[in-house]
């Protein structure tokens, strides 16, 4: 979907050669692979997106930045903290760029978002509030080996979300409820933040029933709000409604609604790489090729382990 002359992908790699030549051929893919380890040492290869289930993230990321490879990891980037705290030292030390795939972030609704709070419109923020659930027939979600639950899932989305909103501030307090599903993962999960100050986040994730999947965040002036959570393409705030349509003339059938707005998150890695400076990851930017963890306070360990400490009663395998 984006020109050539900016990105092309150029190779793709599966456990089985077979896999990764179906595909390839498939989308015009001069290369295919049959091991994750081939992609890495493909001198072709500048940026490594990775798409492997969860519990593999660590390892393939690990693998790509070994390789010098800038890494694009999909969301969640590690099953918990410590995972995520190695991937970015690693990053770091070889001063490689990697980021976590919150394409969210990167959508045209986002980024109206954005410059409605940036200009006040909504006054001082009160409260942020984010939903998203839907009943989800995939395999990987309800197994704890898959590092699956609604909250590694869905879950992330609605705390990027009341992170972004809230500035990258860290909540001062943190409760959740749970329903924990009979794998034992957690199945619908509702957790309050509370922020300085008395500003409040919350959200409700679920992989068993659908709930509104729509994102606001609402101060002493006005309110606004984003839908569907984790693709948006609707921004309203008040009664003005603007549609950010992502169809972006593609033909592919996609397995997940408005993926064509990965797009958005590819120029952003471009982008950055272009810079070749470090972003922001505490605040501070650093020349030279550095490395964005999409921080945000659900990988810093606390959140993730008070909500798998009250969703599930311990800290478990898989807490971020
Ligand atoms: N940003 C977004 O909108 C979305 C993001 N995601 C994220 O993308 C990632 C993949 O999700 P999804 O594509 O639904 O997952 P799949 O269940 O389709 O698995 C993706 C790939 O993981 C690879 N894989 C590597 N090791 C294993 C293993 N031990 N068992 C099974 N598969 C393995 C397989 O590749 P192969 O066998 O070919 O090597 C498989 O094709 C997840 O982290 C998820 O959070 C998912 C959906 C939407
Ligand atoms: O990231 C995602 O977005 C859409 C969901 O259906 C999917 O399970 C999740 O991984």
């Amino acid at each position: 979907s984006l020109p050539r002359s900016d990105h092309q992908v150029v190779a793709v790699a599966a456990r089985e050669l077979s896999r990764a030549r179906e595909f390839a051929q498939k989308h015009g893919i001069p290369r295919a692979y049959g091991s994750y380890q081939e992609l890495a040492e493909d001198p072709n290869v500048e940026v490594a997106y990775i798409g492997t289930q969860n519990p593999q993230h660590k390892a393939t990321v690990l693998m790509c930045l070994a390789a010098g490879k800038a890494v694009l990891c999909e969301k969640p980037m590690g099953v918990n903290a410590a995972e995520v705290r190695e991937m970015v030292a690693e990053a770091r030390s070889r001063g490689l760029f990697l980021m976590e795939g919150l394409w969210t972030r990167f959508f045209p609704a986002t980024e109206a978002l954005k410059s409605v709070l940036a200009q006040g419109t909504l006054g001082d923020l009160r409260a942020a509030r984010a939903e998203m659930g839907f009943v989800i027939a995939l395999p990987r979600l309800t197994d704890w080996a898959q590092a699956g639950g609604a909250v590694l899932d869905l879950g992330i989305y609605c705390v990027q979300f009341i992170s972004m909103v809230f500035g990258g501030q860290r909540p001062e307090k943190i409760s959740a409820v749970a329903r924990v599903h009979e794998t034992g993962v957690d199945d619908t999960v509702s957790v309050l933040l509370q922020y300085p100050g008395g500003v409040q986040g919350s959200f409700t994730c679920s992989i068993s029933s659908k709930l509104s999947n729509a994102a606001s965040v609402s101060g002493t002036k006005d309110r606004a709000e984003v839908s569907p959570t984790w693709a948006p393409v609707e921004l309203v705030v008040n009664n003005d409604r603007k549609e950010f349509p992502c169809s972006l003339g593609s033909k592919e059938i996609y397995n997940f609604i408005h993926s064509p707005g990965m797009i958005y998150e590819a120029m952003h890695v471009r982008k950055c790489l272009r810079k070749g400076k470090g972003v922001e990851d505490t605040g501070r930017s650093k020349p030279g090729r550095g490395c964005l963890a999409a921080r945000h306070p659900f990988h810093s360990g606390s959140y993730g382990n008070y909500i798998s400490q009250d969703v599930l009663g311990h800290p478990s395998a898989y807490s971020m």
